[in-house]
């Protein structure tokens, strides 16, 4: 099967339908991590099937949870998104969100604002800060593989609008880390994924600052 057409099946089997500007910018996205990987030692992915599963359609899986739980306009961080994972791919299927790809390594954040520009994508930037030392205010705050949720909450939670959501894009449910979130916040979903291609357990934790 095609890139192309794995890339649609994969998508469709999410819950997504690709137009066809979304599907080139994906495949061209995971083209630009393969292409630049030696210099800003992006992933440990070597070849083109395996960042088609591993990673955009991985990250694609978050999608149809994101429109159902957040269908409006928003600004997004992603939090120690690496090459852009998957802060990028969300940004390349929601122009209404406003994506920050924030990295602690300033070479992971220059490949981000390299992807902006190549693919022209105006509601995308790349960050070079650590999360704690960060400043703003985001709707919607995301990880994939970043922390335990303990000390993703709390590196974060000074940069979460009030009526805010996290996204912790997650592989088993991680049990153990749930039972040591802080009282202040609440976890009000976890909900389980299969990606297409991937033998391996996902799913999002959804949380949220607990109401005064
Ligand atoms: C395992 S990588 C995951 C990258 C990407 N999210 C993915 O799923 O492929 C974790 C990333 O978090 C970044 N990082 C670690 N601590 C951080 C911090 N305190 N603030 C911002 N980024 C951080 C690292 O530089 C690294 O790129």
């Amino acid at each position: 099967m095609s890139s192309e057409r794995e890339l649609h099946a994969g998508a469709a089997a999410l819950g997504v339908n690709l137009d066809d500007r979304q599907c080139e910018r994906l495949l061209a996205y995971g083209e630009l991590i393969l292409k630049w990987n030696k210099v800003y030692n992006l992933t440990a992915l070597r070849d083109p099937a395996s960042v088609l599963t591993h990673h955009l359609l991985d990250s694609l899986s978050i999608i149809a949870p994101l429109a159902r739980e957040w269908p409006g306009r928003a600004a997004l961080l992603d939090v120690g998104a690496g090459a852009g994972l998957p802060g990028v791919v969300i940004a390349i299927m929601r122009d209404d969100i406003a994506v920050t790809c924030l990295d602690a390594v300033a070479k992971k954040a220059a490949f981000v604002q390299q992807v902006s520009a190549e693919l022209g994508l105006p509601n995308l930037r790349g960050v070079h800060s650590r999360v704690e030392s960060l400043a703003g205010t985001f709707d919607l705050i995301s990880s994939r593989a970043f922390a335990s949720l303990p000390d993703f909450f709390a590196g974060s939670k000074h940069l979460l609008a009030p009526s805010g959501r996290w996204l912790a894009m997650k592989g088993k449910v991680p049990s153990g880390e749930l039972a040591l979130v802080s009282h202040e916040i609440q976890v009000f979903h976890v909900e389980q994924l299969r990606v297409p291609g991937l033998e391996a357990d996902r799913c999002i934790v959804w949380a949220r600052k607990q109401a005064d």
